[in-house]
């Protein structure tokens, strides 16, 4: 975002003071358009410019007729914001920025929270900290202030590149600031849709304030964009529909010539007997997804049970690692799944035959257990992992570990009233675990922003493991061991967390690599398709009924 708007300005097209006029006044906008009728507003400005842009709301808001209540910081900030505050005090008081302020004030219709936005560098603390933790529900009306709080580009704590709160748990359960609606610039940031990013944003509004042609020219060279921000890029093509029309449209365009074998052989490996449902959805996942041809491979005694529908699918039995390679040895097969409903041994004995067959695959559930006690060796590029967040962990521990950040001590308080105090007791034990919750929360207070997020842990998982890491969640993040990375929010289709709804997911990546998408194209859209078809059934969704979507979902892209 800076180097953008850096460019913008260095062009002499548009200066930063009408960069922040253009943002204040869309924020003001977008809150008149949902209160039509002028009201009472709180605008709360913090050192930056992030403030700046709150003293652009009060100006408009009041020049639209509501009553305006502002309170700032006795601070020198930029000289755009510094510009905007001036002409906010042509018009109107600035009353200091403390909670005890913000309390003593009239309750209003809208509170604008434009404290800190993506210049946030550490945890808030004192005065700014308490007072956010108070619109957050510490001082039990949390949700009269979700109803009325308008953040300016992020609820103020947000890490933008991380979705976490600096100096709050990861998980949730502190009092933090929740929005009715974020008005964010230009682009979603990876902190808008990661983690809870969305839970807190509430209502997300993307402003254009006229960067567009100089996004489009960052778009098509990676070369020059900056490191930190690539991910938004592509992050906004997932979100985009047409992006993924026109990736898909290409990919199905062969389908109008050609016979079965041009658009790909899809093997599935499945399990014994008794486990096969998994692999029967990730192979019906893979048929609808358009894959030419579609094999599932049980042990041979496990054949009978798949004896039913559908009868597109077909069935060959797989031995042990001999029988994969032979049939391997086909070049016709051209992608391969392992894992769901395998059972860890034998997807264990699969992956050498696999990796060295060097087919483009998937690798989920099982097969991800057996890699991590195997060891991360011949994974190669055509390889996409899908781990949720516990296979993560396993197959990357220390990574997943740097994602928890400060981890809570375990407290188990032991009261020991006859020996109280004598050496060794367990007062000594209550001491050391008081101590090790203080050094918990100096380690929350103490963080620096931008925090390690889930994008860079999948970015660092696919560079050390050489494959693509398709990382699972409401927010999912994919990435390439190239760097480049997407990610997929599907916060709003809660539904899809069901079981045997990563089983389908496999199952649409590998027939997207059947038919010949690149690994990274191939998981980004599979976790679009995944979640549309999830969106297009609704509650009560469960995994069987996602394959059966797809046609639909197609239609709807107009393929
Ligand atoms: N650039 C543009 O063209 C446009 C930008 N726009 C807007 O600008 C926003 C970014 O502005 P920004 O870079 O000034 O950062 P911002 O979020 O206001 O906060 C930084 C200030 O807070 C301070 N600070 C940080 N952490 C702190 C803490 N814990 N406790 C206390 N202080 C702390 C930090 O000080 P420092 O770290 O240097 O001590 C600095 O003074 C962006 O979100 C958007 O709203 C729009 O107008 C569109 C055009
Ligand atoms: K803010």
């Amino acid at each position: 975002m800076r180097a953008l708007e850096s460019a913008a300005m260095a062009s002499g097209a548009v200066t930063g003071l009408e960069l922040m006029e253009r943002a204040g006044a869309a924020v003001a906008g977008h809150i008149r358009l949902r209160w039509p009728k002028a009201g009472r507003a709180t605008v709360l400005c913090g050192p930056g410019n992030n403030g700046g842009d709150g003293y652009v709301v009060a100006r408009h808001l009041h020049q639209a007729g509501w009553r305006v209540r502002v309170l700032g910081m006795d601070n020198t900030p930029g000289p755009d914001a510094a510009e905007m505050k001036r002409r906010w005090a042509e018009m109107g008081e600035i009353a200091p920025l403390t909670c005890g302020v913000f309390r003593a004030g009239a309750s209003c219709d809208v509170y604008v929270d434009a404290i800190f936005g993506t210049g946030l560098t550490r945890a808030p603390q004192g005065e700014i900290a308490k007072m956010l933790a108070y619109m957050g529900g510490s001082g039990g009306d949390g949700h009269f202030f979700r109803e009325r709080v308008v953040a300016v580009d992020c609820p103020s704590g947000l890490c933008l590149d991380s979705g976490a709160f600096l100096g709050a748990p990861r998980q949730p359960g502190e009092f933090v600031p929740h929005a009715r609606m974020t008005v964010a610039f230009d682009s979603p940031k990876p902190g808008h849709l990661l983690e809870r990013g969305p839970e807190v944003c509430g209502e997300l509004v993307v402003a254009d304030i006229g960067l567009r042609q100089w996004r489009e020219r960052y778009e098509n060279g990676r070369a020059v964009r900056p490191a930190r921000t690539v991910a938004v890029w592509p992050a906004h093509d997932v979100a985009d529909e047409r992006a993924n029309r026109s990736r898909l449209s290409a990919a199905c365009l062969a389908k109008h010539a050609g016979h079965k074998f041009t658009h790909g052989h899809a093997l599935i490996v499945a399990g014994g007997f008794g486990h096969g449902g998994a692999a029967r959805l990730t192979a019906r996942a893979a048929l609808r997804t358009g894959a030419g041809l579609v094999t599932l491979g049980p042990p041979k005694s496990a054949l009978i049970e798949h004896a039913g529908p559908p009868d597109a699918l077909m069935r060959r039995g797989v031995d042990g690692a001999e029988g994969l390679a032979t049939l391997l040895a086909d070049s016709r097969i051209t992608a391969v799944a392992l894992g769901p409903g395998c059972g860890v041994d034998r997807a264990g004995a699969m992956l050498d035959p696999l990796l060295a067959s060097k087919r483009p695959c998937v690798l989920d559930a099982d097969a991800l257990t057996a890699l991590a006690a195997r060891g991360l060796e011949g994974l190669h590029e055509g390889c996409v992992l899908t781990p949720h967040e516990g296979e993560f962990a396993r197959l990357f521990p220390d990574l997943a570990e740097r994602l928890a950040g400060p981890r809570p001590p375990r407290m188990m308080i032991v009261a020991d009233y006859g020996r109280r105090g004598a050496e060794g007791t367990p007062v000594d034990n209550i001491a050391a675990q008081w101590q090790a919750l203080a050094d918990y929360h100096r380690a929350l207070a103490d963080q620096r922003g931008p925090l390690y997020s889930k994008l860079d842990a999948a970015r660092d998982a696919a560079a050390r493991c050489g494959a693509v890491v398709l990382l699972k969640g409401p927010d999912t993040v994919i990435a390439a061991p190239d760097g480049q990375a997407r990610i997929h929010s599907a916060y709003y289709v809660p539904w899809l967390a069901t079981a045997g709804s990563g089983d389908v997911l496999a199952g649409i990546i590998t027939g997207l690599l059947a038919r010949g998408l690149p690994p990274l194209d191939a998981a980004a859209t599979g976790a679009f398709l995944h979640a549309q078809a999830a969106r297009r059934f609704g509650p009560g969704l469960i995994a069987d009924d996602l394959p059966d979507q797809l046609p639909g979902v197609f239609r709807d892209l107009g393929l």
